[in-house]
Formats: C-alpha cells, structure tokens, sequence
C-alpha cells in the first residue's frame, strides 16, 4: 500500500505568489491555498497538512498572529511553518523562529533552493509520523497499544453521551504456551488480534492490545445493549478461529468483562472504567471462562 501524498497549505494573500508556489509543489505535492490568515486556521485543522509555507505581511491577521493560532491548537501545533516573506531585517527572522518556524526563507527566492527546503522538511516530517506510528503500535499483533489507548481515553467526550470499556483476556493461556511453545503462543496472539480486527468496527472504536494476553476494547458512544452484543461478537470470533487447545479444552477461547457508563458534566472519563471492567472479567472468568460478564457504573 502506498503512503498518502503529503499535503503542504500555503498562505499568501498576493495571488501571483501562490501561483508560483503551486507551479513550484503541485506535482509532488497536494496543495491547499489560503489567501488569509483567518482561512490559514480553518484550513490548517481541517485538513492538517505536513507542512505550511506562511507569507508574514498579509491584512487583518499576520503570518506571525496565524503562526500563534496554530500554536495555541493541539492539532496543530506540531506542523512545521516555514515562513516566505519580503521581510529581510533579521529582526523578523529572529522572530519567526523564535515563534517556532521551521524555517525563514526571503523573497525574492530562488525556486530550486525553495524547492530542495521544503523536500528536506518533508522527509523529516514522512520520518516522524512513522515513528509515532511504530510508537503506538504492539509490533506483534499490529494493533494499537496500551500507549494509544490511554491517549484516546484522555479525550473529552459530550456529557451524557454513553461510552463502553471492555477487557478480553484469552483463557488458560499458560497452558496453551506450556504445551504448544511460546512461538505457537505468539501466533495465537496474532490470530486472536487479527480476527477481532476483522469484525466491523464503529466510528471511534479501538481496539488495542493492553499487555500479554489482554485486549481492550474501548466503544464510544455505546451502551450497555450495544456494546454487549458487540463483544459477544468478538468471542465468537475467536472461539471461530477453531484453534486447537490442550487435551480437555477444545479451542482457544476468550473472556471478556465490560462496563457501559454515561459521560459526567467534566467529559472526561470516569476513573473506575477500568477497574469496574476488570472486575467483570474476573467474574466471567470465575463462572467458567468463553463468556462475557457486563456491568453499568451510574452517577458519574
Ligand atoms: N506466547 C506469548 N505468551 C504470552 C505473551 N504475553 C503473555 N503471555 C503468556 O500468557 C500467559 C498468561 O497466563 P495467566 O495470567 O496465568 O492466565 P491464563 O493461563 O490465560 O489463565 P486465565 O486467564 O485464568 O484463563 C502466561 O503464560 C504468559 O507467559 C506473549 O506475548 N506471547
């Protein structure tokens, strides 16, 4: 699978300066164009661009006023700014730099200099979202990590709205690892993540591998019915995967032990999640393994 193109805005209020600035990316890039710095701000979070090329001297709202914006937003506060500006004192410089600029590069230009800045900024860029990525992702299932999770769970979400957390833990795993080796183990591992990942997620859904043999499934936007039904789906996913147990024990199975609440004035999401979660899954568990056990947590 190819990398999606990089995307670079840029920011000009002259017309001709953009054009010159398309002419010089368009085939290697995908460009957006701002003609002022209120557009520059809503078309930086819309889209969320690799890189922006941010002229200085524009009406109303200034390169350096937009670059403060982009910084104030948590979307946008990691894209590199290069400024391209008239402005040659190298008091404006400093001070685009010091705003945080990734670069400061005065007009008039030469395009091929231009050219070989920007490719160089998106290498590193290309380089970096890679390496967030591997960050919060468990190299052997694929999935998202614990990391990933507790960052999406940080999240603010609409008061009132339900949300669901459920913990998936495959049953007697030791033994399977005892009897079949922990190489057979890990296989297991990814067949067991490969075929959750399989089943139909939901908008906002994650599904992550926590630690060892433990899955979370976080379900915004779920409640008790729903999210239920929804990780019954998810044990009869594994228990289809028909994969061969020790003597006695048919088939890798999976427990699960899940919690439905509904969002407090704060938005945020109530602490004993987990715990609550936890505590049905040790129920499943203790009342014979390959089921779900659920609960509601009320006045949070
Ligand atoms: N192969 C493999 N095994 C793992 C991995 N992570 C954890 N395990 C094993 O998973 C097993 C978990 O064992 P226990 O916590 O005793 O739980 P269990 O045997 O599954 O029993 P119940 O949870 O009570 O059904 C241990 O033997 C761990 O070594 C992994 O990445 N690969």
């Amino acid at each position: 699978m190819s990398a999606p193109q990089q995307q670079i805005l840029i920011v000009d209020d002259h017309s001709a300066n953009r054009r010159v600035l398309y002419e010089l990316f368009k085939d290697n890039y995908r460009i957006i164009l701002a003609k002022n710095g209120p557009m520059a701000l809503a078309l930086a979070q819309k889209h969320l661009p690799d890189l922006i090329l941010l002229d200085v001297v524009m009406p109303e709202v200034n390169g350096y006023e937009v670059m403060s914006g982009l910084k104030a937003e948590p979307a946008t506060r990691d894209i590199p700014v290069i400024f391209i500006t008239a402005l040659e004192d190298q008091s404006y410089e400093e001070r685009g730099l010091l705003l945080g600029a990734a670069d400061y590069i005065i007009k008039p230009f030469y395009p091929p200099i231009v050219r070989a800045r920007v490719n160089n900024h998106m290498q590193w860029v290309r380089q970096r979202h890679l390496l967030e990525r591997f960050a919060l992702l468990d190299p052997l299932t694929e999935l998202p990590n614990r990391r990933r999770l507790e960052d999406t769970l940080k999240a603010k979400h609409a008061p009132g709205s339900s949300v669901s957390l459920a913990v998936l833990d495959v049953d007697h795993f030791k033994q399977f690892n005892d009897r079949y080796g922990h190489a057979a183990g890990d296989r297991a591992l990814q067949a067991l993540a490969g075929a959750l990942h399989e089943v139909k997620q939901n908008e906002g859904e994650l599904m992550a591998r926590f630690g060892g043999e433990e899955f979370v499934i976080w379900l915004p936007q779920c409640d008790r019915a729903q999210a239920s039904r929804r990780c019954e789906e998810l044990r009869l996913a594994v228990s289809k995967l028909r994969i061969p147990h020790v003597e006695g024990k048919l088939k890798i199975s999976c427990s699960i032990g899940g919690v439905s609440a509904v969002i407090g004035h704060s938005g945020g999401v109530p602490d004993d999640l987990f715990e609550t979660a936890d505590g049905q899954l040790y129920l499943a568990k203790s009342q014979g393994r390959d089921r779900v056990h659920w609960s509601e947590l009320s006045g949070c």
